[in-house]
């Protein structure tokens, strides 16, 4: 299987769980590794067949953007959900960062991995 991946997206989001991080917005990093089989894009040379990565960046944005986290866990698990079920990706791993979280630390975070690595992808959208 192939990874297409995103690398250091940056969002800010309202994030947190206490009550002064709810009238703030922080910054979230998002790395991503996504299994594609490529091969089907690379012949036709037609975007249709391929796991866009724009599209992926803009509403990965838009929806970390315009909802409110307590948790990084749950930001990432809904992260994960949202590519298995919008965009057919059968494995990721995720890295989230939150760089401000701890003054005396580069940064905080987690990384998940969900799916099956050698599965095909789920669906094209819009097929
Ligand atoms: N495992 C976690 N620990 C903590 C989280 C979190 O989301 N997951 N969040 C916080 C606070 O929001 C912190 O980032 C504020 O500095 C603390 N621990």
């Amino acid at each position: 299987m192939d990874i297409l991946y995103i690398r250091n997206l940056r969002v800010e989001a309202v994030i947190g769980i206490f009550s002064w991080e709810k009238r703030i917005r922080q910054p979230i990093h998002v790395d991503l590794e996504m299994a594609v089989d490529i091969r089907q894009a690379a012949a036709t040379d037609d975007i249709k067949h391929a796991l866009d990565y724009k599209t992926v960046s803009h509403r990965l944005t838009e929806f970390i953007a315009h909802n409110e986290w307590h948790l990084v866990e749950t930001l990432a698990e809904r992260i994960a959900e949202l590519l298995m079920k919008e965009f057919g990706v059968s494995w990721l791993r995720l890295t989230l960062s939150k760089p401000a979280a701890l003054p005396a630390a580069d940064s905080v975070g987690l990384i998940i991995e969900r799916g099956d690595r050698h599965a095909p992808r789920l669906f094209e959208p819009g097929q």
